[in-house]
């Protein structure tokens, strides 16, 4: 560290005259992450400026104290904004995770009032059990036989692939060794709409992508078709649900919201859509980070068995058995490790926001209308103020209290879930999924990463993932209960 401080009495974002940060930003575009996380840790409030041609300016932070006032205290002010949702609305529509205001208000009432209803963790639950016993450890287990080599990534995202499209409306595409060629296809579309939209953000000009867009060329004509595919195969299961009329009462969230309000059969397709793409590959990046982590940090691996050993024999229960929401709440150690995976590769690692008023934020920092902040929540899980000198190592026992119970920490010093009205709605689940994923393939198998030292470099689309995906051999444990 002392070897940065000598780069120059310079802090933050250097800036050049006329062509602003371009130069930098197209040198660094490859290792955003690491290049601003280490020019954020080289300011005295952790905070910068930041410019690029096109008129896009605005500040990144990782100041806990300006995360609470952009996403709590002065939450009206600092909205999703015109960039983020001009560029997500092809795809996304007017669907929560696209909207401001009273339009994202109301879904988001009835949403959060259906995630906290004991009928859905039930469904959840009973989707995240039947994708574990009837495709996840039986893939594994033929992979032990066959001796094949894996991307666990992969896997965990056709898992999770699965279970939104459950949790959506009620739809299984069998993504993870399933036979249906549609949902695969599906998945596929998806991923590249999601992507390729988020790819519209990295244009070293901005506007670019709207000249493509009009001459539908290049990635612009691919996004339009994977678009296309994506939003006529939600618009099918809505329609026979709309049609299906009274019998429609099923666990879904597409039911739920064609209880509540009179939505259209359009807006009922944003809505879906929102939520499969808000659940659908953050809880895999966060495990596959996790898996990665373990093997650099086998007493880690120990302590989970040890814990997971401990639930087992005070509930007389054996390897096999599935465990309860109660039981998966009892690991403390497994959560404090997930968490502290998600600590250092967040799944959401950078996030935006849009700037409606002159504000100077509470460490002086002065923002203009127009403005973007973002808040850097990959850089600060990498800040000595915020987690101590060893904030690079992997120490799941900083979550943990002296009794072993998990501490609340604060949303605004991690805010690996976002903070304040626009919390992540997903955390609970997501947390089930994780827990019972880990839980029921560590205790089965052991896990070998194949180049690790080579593995760990990140792509950036929209969530985090491994660059190269993670390629693993799976082993069965032996354990004695
Ligand atoms: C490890 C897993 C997850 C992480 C780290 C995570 C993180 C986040 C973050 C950072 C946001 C804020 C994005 C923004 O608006 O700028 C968010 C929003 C959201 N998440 Fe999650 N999420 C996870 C899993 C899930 C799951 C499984 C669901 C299930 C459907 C979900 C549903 C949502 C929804 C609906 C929103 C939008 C809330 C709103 O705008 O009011 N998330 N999540």
């Amino acid at each position: 560290t002392s070897n940065r401080k000598t780069h120059g009495h310079h802090k933050g974002f250097k800036t050049y005259p006329l062509i602003g940060l371009l130069l930098e930003f197209l040198r660094n575009r490859n290792r955003f992450l690491d290049w601003t996380t280490q020019v954020l840790g080289d300011c005295p409030t952790n905070t910068s400026a930041f410019h690029r041609p096109g008129n896009i300016r605005g500040v990144i932070t990782a100041n806990p104290a300006n995360v609470e006032h952009v996403l709590k205290t002065n939450f009206e002010s600092y909205p999703k904004g015109e960039q983020f949702i001009v560029r997500l609305q092809d795809f996304l529509g007017k669907g929560i995770f696209n909207s401001d205001g009273e339009l994202w208000k109301l879904q988001r009432k009835t949403a959060s009032y259906e995630f906290n209803t004991k009928s859905l963790r039930i469904f959840i639950m009973e989707n995240v059990r039947v994708e574990l016993y009837t495709r996840l450890i039986p893939m594994l287990t033929e992979a032990v036989q066959s001796h094949r080599i894996l991307d666990l990534q992969d896997i965990l995202e056709r898992f999770s692939f699965d279970n939104i499209c459950k949790l959506a409306f009620n739809f299984d595409p069998g993504c993870l060794g399933g036979t249906r060629k549609t949902g695969t296809e599906f998945m596929r579309a998806f991923e590249n709409a999601a992507t390729l939209s988020a790819g519209r953000f990295l244009y070293a000009v901005p506007f670019l992508w709207r000249v493509k867009k009009a001459l539908n060329i290049g990635s612009e004509a691919t996004l339009r078709k994977s678009i296309s595919i994506v939003h006529e195969f939600a618009d099918t299961i809505i329609r026979n649900r709309l049609e299906s009329g009274a019998d429609n009462n099923e666990d879904d969230l597409l039911s739920r919201f064609i209880g509540k309000d009179e939505n259209s059969a359009e807006f009922l397709r944003d809505i879906v859509i929102s939520f499969i793409l808000a659940g659908r590959d953050s809880t895999s990046s966060a495990l596959s980070w996790f898996f990665w982590l373990l093997c650099f940090n086998p007493k880690v691996e120990q302590n989970i068995l040890k814990e997971l050993k401990e639930i087992r024999s005070r509930n007389r229960k054996t390897i096999g058995d599935s465990y309860s929401v109660e039981e998966l709440r009892d690991m403390n150690y497994l959560h404090a490790a997930i968490s502290e995976a998600m600590r250092l590769y967040p799944p959401v690692p950078v996030d935006t926001k849009a700037c409606l008023n002159d504000d100077v934020l509470p460490d002086g920092t002065f923002i203009r209308k127009g403005w973007f902040v973002t808040y850097h929540t990959y850089a600060m899980g990498r800040m000595p103020n915020i987690w101590g000198e060893d904030c690079y190592e992997f120490r799941p026992e900083r979550w943990l209290d002296e009794k072993g119970i998990v501490k609340q920490e604060s949303p605004f010093r991690y805010p690996v879930f976002h903070a304040g009205p626009r919390m992540c709605l997903g955390k609970d689940m997501a947390y089930i999924q994780m827990k019972s994923i880990a839980a029921a393939v560590m205790e089965r198998f052991s896990v070998e990463v194949l180049e690790k030292e080579k593995s760990g470099g990140h792509l950036l689309s929209l969530t985090l993932r491994m660059k190269g995906g993670l390629p693993v051999k799976v082993r069965e444990r032996i354990l004695l209960d």
